[in-house]
């Protein structure tokens, strides 16, 4: 069964100050599939409509019209039954109560979703331990570091456990250890064969961590592709890496139709980035030729992709 279908939905807000008076479409017959078990990263630049479709999902916002369903029940029609399906991560500060202990914030949301006594107590304990916050479940959340009120975030929704989660901008805040930590989640929760909808600016996490991949802009898609075939998207020939190229060889690659881009460090290692496939061959053939053996090939990164599609709105940098 389809975890997540989205058919032909729009969503307008009223005609901002000073435009042409017609409806802002946040979102514009936009089509989304997301299988069961599959981790689906959401890619755009700020305004692209991602937190607006999350919030559709989530059934806290109506759609202006189409269709959305989550595990085969209508966000519209059959709401409560779309709730009980989907937990929603935020990234940032949004959702917790500051001055609330950890165990309180989710005991509170777990009688939200119906839980009581013995089993509200051993759900949230368990998912205070797996988060690594057994230590810190009575502190006060306004005492966390980002990091662990992130974890916290997880925790709770997972609190009354969805098959499907959708995590809005999840590693917003977290330190690279923290990151690394999430991924893993990430691949628990995978094992665990919940169906996971994530939006990022990081194209290294979604690179990482998903299946597939929409890529989003002004409230439209422009294309859904695994992460393992995206880089074909661009067409234009794998990256080439090579050690121990001769200045004169990288004078002579420059000057070949068909690449994009020659970076050479001082030790000799050359990155080749071609704009066509022929660019690709013909760099490989110049530099086989000149004697260089220490060659590698690899297909565009997501992040070139995003950048060739989108361009660089949006995009996270890392340090
Ligand atoms: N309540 C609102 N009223 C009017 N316009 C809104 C409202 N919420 C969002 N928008 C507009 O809808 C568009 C999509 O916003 P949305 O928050 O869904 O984008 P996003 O892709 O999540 O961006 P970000 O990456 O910055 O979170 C933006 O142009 C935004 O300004």
């Amino acid at each position: 069964m389809t975890a997540v279908r989205v058919r032909g939905l729009t969503r307008a807000y009223p005609a901002r100050k000073g435009s042409d008076g017609r409806p802002h479409l946040a979102l514009d017959a936009f089509d989304l599939t997301v299988e069961r078990g599959e981790i689906h990263g959401l890619l755009g630049p700020n305004g692209a409509g991602k937190t607006t479709l999350c919030r559709i999902l989530c059934t806290v916002l109506l759609p202006t019209s189409g269709t959305a369903e989550v595990l085969g029940h209508d966000v519209l029609a059959e709401a409560d039954a779309v709730r009980r399906s989907i937990g929603i991560v935020f990234g940032g500060e949004r959702g917790l109560y500051g001055r609330l202990t950890a165990t309180q914030n989710l005991c509170f949301w777990a009688a939200l979703y119906g839980l009581s006594g013995r089993d509200l107590h051993s759900r949230v304990d368990m998912l205070l331990a797996r988060m690594g916050l057994g230590d810190r479940a009575h502190d006060r959340v306004d005492t966390m570091s980002r990091g662990m009120k992130q974890r916290l975030h997880i925790a709770r929704g997972l609190v009354h456990d969805p098959s499907v989660l959708i995590l809005d901008e999840p590693t917003i805040g977290m330190d690279p250890v923290a990151a690394h930590a999430f991924r893993e989640l990430i691949e628990q929760l995978r094992a665990e064969e919940r169906t996971v909808l994530l939006t990022t600016h990081d194209m290294q996490e979604a690179e990482a961590l998903c299946d597939r991949v929409t890529l989003v802009d002004h409230g439209q898609v422009i294309v859904t592709e695994s992460v393992t075939e995206v880089g074909s998207l661009l067409a234009r020939g794998d990256r080439i890496e090579a050690a121990g190229v001769p200045d004169t060889t990288v004078l002579a690659l420059r000057k070949l139709p068909g690449i994009t881009s020659v970076d050479a460090s001082d030790n000799g290692t050359v990155r080749v980035v071609p704009n066509a496939e022929s660019g690709t061959e013909q760099a490989l053939r110049l530099l086989v030729d000149a004697g260089v053996t220490r060659i590698s090939t690899a297909p565009p990164t997501l992040e070139e992709v995003y950048l060739g599609l989108i361009g660089s709105r949006g995009m996270a940098v890392r340090s």
